[in-house]
């Protein structure tokens, strides 16, 4: 797999690609036009804020599979262009975190106790004492807004200060925000009563200008605002104004509505605010975990592996994750298997039973569908498979239930209309089986090439088919015969073939006494 890095990464993070036999390059500061002309090449690119992966650079990309995110934000990479190709975009939740709840602290107090302008005022040879009166932080209240992985590390060390922690957040429950002691309030009660108001939701459709002319407005008189979360939260110009009235008594700023600033922003004229360059995630620990994150989900892909934080993709607990691992196998192996049989797949019922139940199945329909839809669509993936199978009319349907002699049992009935096929397998650890065709009961490990076929259960059948394989000079590495309902009867045969079949030997397979139908798989 050829990367390309295009924001800073440590060096840990590219020679634990490179261990892996990845072909890393890294072209940090370069514009879109030279991103569009080399991508072609790429399958991973990895980036942090500095890149802007626009519609035109996806567009651009041939060969594209994963864009990973070195930290948590992602807009600035257009997702929805990125699904629509098939390219899982990754990030590094929770890597962070800390780092720039930690930097948020440091821009509160800074902001608090104008420790930037003291700096200056005492390089310049001046001291300053009554200047510099600043403001104590216990027993004020501070307003969080968002109260996500940042939002609860700064709610944390601000109760560590003796500060009151009100938090909006609708999409937090009560218990969350209790555990650390924060009041959840709706926006306008937090902005009316918070000494400090600080921002930490990510950036979309819904937040963009969340600070408003009109909310900071009713923030309280006097009031600082910190906004280590993303430009575009809030509105500068209003901030500028606010601040020049006297509104406002400080705000600190780690991001901006363009990055990087233009250097006559106005703000930047204001005494009573403090500034860094977006450094919120700028330590060596946090670089390191989201870097080796990012590097990890990198190479399994490369693997063949599916990715643990697609933003593109429902997440998974490590726990669930593992669990899963080997159903995602499975379920592709049972989608490519009844893709075999049938043709146009019209609708899919998917059962989870026992413990898969009670997970995040999500990823295992896509599987299946992955499995369904790969030789027929290209570039199907994890990512593509389920808006590739709504686009194409396939009617899904998963259900949930008990099983007994099993953990855990996959089932799909799957049809195109005329003709369906019903399979089920189960995982043991780390080992997948396929248990049921149809009503026909086998055991296998779905891998290798494979030729199921119909045929009458009469004697003769399997030896002619045996003699027709050996004439094509296929060896017949292993044999199961699923039989349903006694002697007599079609029954189920899986030849597991050293070679793949043509579709003459095939042919003439079919063609033998006995036998009713016979495709080809590779499993
Ligand atoms: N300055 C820097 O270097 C860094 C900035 N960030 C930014 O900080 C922000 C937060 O990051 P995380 O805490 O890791 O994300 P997160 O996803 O863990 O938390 C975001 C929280 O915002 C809440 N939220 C979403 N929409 C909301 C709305 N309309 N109103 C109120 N709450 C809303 C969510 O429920 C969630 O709890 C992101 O914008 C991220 O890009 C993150 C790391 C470093
Ligand atoms: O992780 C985030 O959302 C950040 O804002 C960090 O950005 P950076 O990786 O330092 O460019």
């Amino acid at each position: 797999m050829k990367v390309l890095v295009t924001d800073p990464i440590p060096d840990e993070a590219i020679q634990r690609m490179r261990s892996e036999g990845l072909e890393v390059d890294v072209r940090t500061g370069i514009s879109e036009d030279e991103l569009v002309s080399i991508i072609p090449e790429y399958e991973a690119l990895v980036v942090r804020s500095g890149t802007k992966v626009t519609r035109r650079v996806i567009e651009a990309a041939k060969k594209l599979r994963i864009i990973g995110r070195a930290g948590v934000g992602v807009d600035n990479i257009d997702v929805q262009a990125a699904t629509q190709h098939g390219i899982i975009v990754v990030n590094a939740p929770g890597g962070n975190s800390v780092s720039t709840a930690e930097h948020t602290l440091a821009l509160i107090l800074a902001v608090a106790r104008r420790i930037p302008q003291a700096d200056r005022s005492v390089k310049e040879g001046r001291w300053e004492r009554k200047k510099f009166i600043g403001m104590e932080l216990r027993g004020k209240t501070i307003g969080v807004i968002g109260l996500g992985k940042v939002g609860f590390e700064v709610a944390k060390r601000a109760k560590a200060l003796e500060m009151n922690v009100l938090a909006y957040d609708p999409y937090i429950s009560e218990e969350r925000a209790k555990e650390i002691g924060a009041k959840l309030v709706d926006l306008d009660e937090l902005l009316k009563s918070s000494d400090i108001v600080t921002i930490h939701v990510p950036k979309t459709k819904e937040t963009e200008g969340l600070i408003s002319r009109e909310k900071i407005a009713i923030m309280k008189d006097g009031a600082y605002l910190i906004n280590c979360a993303r430009g575009g939260l809030v509105d500068e110009k209003a901030l500028y104004d606010a601040l020049k009235e006297g509104k406002l008594a400080g705000a600190a700023l780690d991001v901006y509505e363009k990055e990087p600033p233009d250097a006559n922003n106005p703000l930047f004229t204001l005494e009573n605010v403090v500034t860094t360059p977006h450094l919120g995630a700028s330590t060596k620990e946090a670089q390191i975990s989201v870097g080796m994150t990012v590097a990890n989900e990198i190479i399994n892909m490369a693997k063949g592996l599916p990715v643990r934080n697609a933003v593109n993709l429902p997440s998974m607990d490590a726990r669930e994750y593992e669990y899963i691992m080997p159903y995602l196998k499975l379920a592709e192996k049972m989608g490519r298997l009844a893709a075999s049989r049938l043709r146009a797949v019209r609708s899919v019922r998917i059962t989870f039973r026992g413990r898969l139940a009670e997970v995040k199945t999500e990823f295992v329909t896509r599987a299946l569908l992955k499995g369904l839809l790969e030789g027929i669509v290209s570039n199907i993936n994890l990512v593509s498979a389920l808006p590739v199978a709504r686009e194409r009319g396939i009617a899904i349907e998963e259900t949930r239930g008990d099983v007994e002699s099993y953990e855990s049992l996959l089932e799909a009935e799957i049809s195109n209309g005329e003709r369906s096929i019903s399979i089920a397998g189960t995982c043991f650890g780390s080992e997948y089986r396929i248990v049921r065709i149809d009503r026909y009961k086998v055991d296998f490990v779905p891998e290798g090439h494979y030729v199921i076929s119909l045929h009458e259960d009469k004697p003769g059948v399997i030896g002619r088919v045996g003699t027709l394989f050996g004439k094509h000079n296929i060896n017949i590495a292993g044999m199961l015969v699923g039989r349903y309902g006694g002697r007599g009867g079609v029954q189920l045969m899986l030849l597991l073939v050293d070679d793949p079949p043509s579709d003459e030997v095939l042919d003439e397979m079919v063609k033998l006494d006995g036998i009713i139908d016979a495709v080809y798989v590779h499993l």
